[in-house]
């Protein structure tokens, strides 16, 4: 609900970006009557990963990950396996991931993080005149996105900015949340007339690259020889055919991103070397490259004696950054050579990054529009029964050949095949 000084201007319902905050006025658009906006109910849908909140969650939650076809792409002829080869995949990769778990507390701690960061934005947006509603949206595990989009038509809200809590666009995260997103949206008739802003990527944004430097600054800070470490960006992968095949922008804006951080670093005067490399591969296909575990024993073997590892492409700490970078790529490190290692922390609720979300917040909601939704290739359905029985009996041989290779088991059971 607006309330206070903070209001758009009636041209906004139309695209316009424009909006007012106190007593100026922003494009040179001016104060508006208050009295048509007042119906306007506005939320903001944080969407996130999620993650197993107990060892027991573990494999259902890796079942939903897989069954994601922007997980698992699959040619079209194999998608009606996509469900079976998930349940496949993910009693495999079950045992490993527990361990993953167990050794972080047994769960994942993203679902707190992110509930706590919903309600430091709802803050942090009402200290700036505007009062919304918050919610949490994950794709794999609870809330999902879908219940969260339940409770947004049950609260009537009228206009809706889209946050996904990923600095960088994949294809793999925020595009898999937002194909949901547009399914649901476009099945329902109130939906379908709500607001939607999407925020597709925002690692470029100012107060995100300076809260990061920030924290980098302050980590170097650890070292007895601050300027001898090396800075050692982490960010997570996805496979090659993503990036050189389907498009993905990920490894582009990647590298942009670091290149920012990077330039800000050096705007304060600190120099430090700087490299970038991607962790957590899973199955049997190529991933973007450099490898961090291969990249961290060249280091060490190249006498790089300081390293201060940076994760990148997620602003939560989760298994990826308290497990695989502080327990297996420390002990591959310090084996490796490196004496001094340090991790600078995710993002979290640092107050610089929750009001730069604000900031996005605000800044985008004049844009809302109705959501478009293009047709889903996907989702498409065989309706010809020879054609579907002949895609079955063929597919599913090649599958049977195909995944239960011995290495494809091994790709899946752990991280490095
Ligand atoms: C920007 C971040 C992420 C990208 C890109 C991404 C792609 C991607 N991930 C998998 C497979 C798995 N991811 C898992 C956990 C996981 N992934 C991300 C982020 C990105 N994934 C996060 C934040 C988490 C952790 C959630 C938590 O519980 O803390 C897992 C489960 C853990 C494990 O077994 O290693 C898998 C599996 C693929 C295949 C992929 C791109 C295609
Ligand atoms: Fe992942």
């Amino acid at each position: 609900m607006l309330r206070g000084p903070f209001s758009w201007d009636k041209r906004d319902l139309v695209g316009q970006a424009s909006y007012s905050v106190g007593t100026t006025t922003l494009d040179g658009i001016h104060l508006e009557n208050p009295s048509h906006v007042a119906e306007e109910k506005v939320g903001v849908l944080l969407l996130n990963l999620g993650g197993p909140e107990t060892l027991n969650d573990v494999q259902p939650f890796l079942f939903n990950l897989f069954a994601d076809p922007d997980i698992i792409r699959l040619p079209r002829l194999f998608r009606f396996l996509q469900k079976p080869l998930a349940k496949l995949i993910s009693v495999l990769r079950a045992p490993k991931s527990k361990e993953g778990y167990a050794a972080i507390g047994g769960g994942s701690p993203l679902r707190k993080i992110t509930d706590d960061q919903a309600l430091a934005l709802k803050v942090a947006l009402e200290a700036k005149g505007l009062s919304s509603n918050v919610y949490v949206g994950m794709r794999y595990w609870y809330p999902f996105t879908e219940e969260a989009i339940q409770q947004i038509k049950r609260d009537g809200i009228t206009r809706l900015v889209v946050l996904p809590l990923y600095p960088q666009f994949s294809i793999s995260t925020t595009g898999s949340s937002i194909r949901v997103l547009q399914q649901v949206f476009r099945e329902d008739e109130y939906l379908s007339s709500v607001l939607v802003s999407v925020i597709n990527s925002w690692y470029q944004r100012e107060g995100y690259i300076k809260s990061m430097a920030d924290l980098i600054e302050k980590e170097l800070h650890s070292f007895s020889e601050p300027e001898e470490a090396m800075i050692f960006f982490s960010a997570h992968g996805v496979p090659v055919s993503y990036v050189e095949e389907a498009g993905d922008p990920y490894r582009d804006q990647m590298e942009d991103c670091i290149f920012l951080i990077m330039q800000e670093m050096k705007a304060r005067g600190i120099n430090n070397e700087h490299t970038l490399a991607y962790q957590s591969r899973v199955g049997p296909v190529q991933w973007l490259k450099p490898y961090t575990d291969e990249v961290l024993v060249e280091l060490g073997q190249k006498g790089v004696k300081s390293l201060l590892a940076v994760p990148v492409s997620f602003v939560s700490e989760h298994i990826e950054t308290l497990e695989e970078i502080d327990m297996e790529y420390k002990e591959l490190a310090l084996e490796s050579g490196i004496k001094n290692w340090a991790r600078v922390p995710a993002l979290g609720l640092t107050p610089s990054f929750i009001t730069d979300l604000a900031d996005a917040v605000i800044e985008t909601l004049p844009s809302a529009t109705a959501l478009y939704a293009p047709t889903s290739t996907s989702e498409d359905v065989d309706h010809d029964p020879i054609t579907y029985f002949i895609k079955i009996f063929f597919g599913s041989i090649l599958a049977f050949i195909l995944f239960f290779s011995p290495k494809m088991i091994m790709a899946f059971k752990n991280h490095v095949i």
